[in-house]
């Protein structure tokens, strides 16, 4: 039996994963903003807050909070001749090649006795300053453009939607698009592989070494049999190929029977399809209308005669292709900014149209968003507003801040 049981996006939530914003958002720099990927540095304190919030509205409406520092620590509690294996990979894939920096680094980690402190230090990055007496003398560091950082942070982890999907039993551990993003996947990868309570239970339904990259933003799940995945600047159209062939044919406890690709544009603003499109109900979603101008849907289904893959496009209404795949008799579309174009582009942009849907029409949203948030109120939504400010200057919402690992069925 899997830990990891998510066939839909909407049915009530019971498990759900997080990482609470830590000390990485310190290294973040006006000169490196646009390399990790965010749009301003959040005050931590204020950041945590937040986050504090959300995970506790998620506690009061019966949901378990884990984070991801907890169970990664808790994997190497439990394994601690894979310490040294995860230090080097981590140390290799964070671009420290030389020997001499090697040494230095792994020297200064000896210092963290506990797992989970070390585990958030490998998180947070490291300066040249804090090795302190081991920092011996590094051209590198005197030279007048260098970079503070030995190892670079990861400021995007609170955004643990992203670099793996949990799908049915399994997970799509995901190759990132940015080099910023892409040694995230490796907790996820240690602990699906060692964690006692996931070993050997959790498929991994795509490898991160993958060339092709995908991110779960762009993964809904919206039956056992169907999913939407978006093509977008962080999903390649051959990552989601290489998805369907090896769902189709090499993961037997896998029932997904048809993938719909949505090929929305490339932009900072829309990065995933869950900044411009979320499942609230059984019959509704919020979408940006900024995306329907190009936007093309393509169904994915088997081929078992070819061993391949069927593609066919599909034109028309969007609300009608999503009802005919559905298989409901209708399904219902709320426009981000309440059809207000102006209303719309600025709420987008702080995540809008990124709810987190916890039961069926009751969703977490930001509370910023007033135009968005009140127009699904009147549409009888229960909108559970999260207020932050911080947290979203790294561009994610509350559907990025999260992923399930068990919903109900
Ligand atoms: N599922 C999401 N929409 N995640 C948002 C991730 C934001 C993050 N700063 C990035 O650019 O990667």
């Amino acid at each position: 039996m899997s830990n990891i049981h998510v066939t839909s996006e909407i049915k009530t939530l019971k498990k759900v994963l997080l990482h609470r914003p830590g000390d990485e958002l310190l290294n973040l720099t006006p000169d490196t903003l646009g390399e990790l990927l965010f749009d301003d540095i959040p005050d931590l304190a204020e950041a945590q807050l937040e986050h504090d919030r959300f995970a506790q509205i998620l506690r009061d409406n019966g949901v378990e909070v884990v984070y991801l520092e907890d169970l990664m620590a808790e994997t190497l509690d439990a394994h601690p001749e894979i310490k040294e294996k995860f230090l080097d990979q981590w140390l290799e894939e964070s671009g420290v090649h030389t020997a001499v920096y090697h040494k230095i680094i792994k020297d200064f980690l000896a210092k963290f006795k506990n797992n989970k402190e070390l585990v958030l230090k490998t998180m947070a990055g490291i300066t040249f300053s804090e090795l302190g007496e081991i920092h011996t003398n590094f051209l590198v560091d005197r030279i007048e453009t260098a970079s503070h950082l030995l190892v670079n942070p990861m400021p995007n982890l609170y955004f643990t939607r992203d670099p793996f999907a949990s799908v049915g039993n399994g997970a799509v551990i995901n190759r990132m698009y940015s080099v910023t993003r892409n040694r995230e996947t490796i907790y996820a990868d240690y602990i699906f592989k060692y964690h006692p309570e996931f070993a050997g239970n959790v498929p991994d339904l795509y490898g991160r070494n993958n060339h092709f990259h995908i991110e779960g933003g762009d993964v809904l799940n919206v039956n056992e049999k169907l999913l939407f995945i978006g093509i977008s600047q962080r999903t390649q159209a051959e990552a989601i190929q290489d998805l369907a062939m090896k769902m189709f044919y090499e993961n037997e406890g896998n029932k997904i029977e048809t993938i719909l690709a949505f090929n929305i544009p490339n932009s900072r603003a829309f990065m995933h399809l869950d900044t411009v499109f979320t499942q609230i109900d059984t019959d509704a979603f919020t979408i940006h209308p900024g995306i329907m101008g190009t936007l093309q849907v393509f169904a994915i289904t088997k081929d078992a005669a070819k061993h391949d893959v069927k593609i066919e496009e599909h034109t028309g209404k969007l609300e009608e292709i999503l009802a005919k795949f559905m298989g409901l008799p209708k399904v219902r579309l709320f426009p981000c900014g309440a059809g207000d174009a102006l209303a719309a582009e600025r709420e987008q942009w702080n995540d809008g149209s990124n709810t987190l849907t916890i039961a069926p029409g009751k969703i977490i949203v930001y509370k910023r968003n007033y135009v968005t948030n009140k127009y699904l109120k009147e549409n009888g939504f229960t909108v559970l507003e999260l207020e932050a400010s911080n947290l979203c200057v790294g561009r994610g919402g509350p559907r990025c801040m999260s992923m399930p690992l068990i919903r109900e069925d």
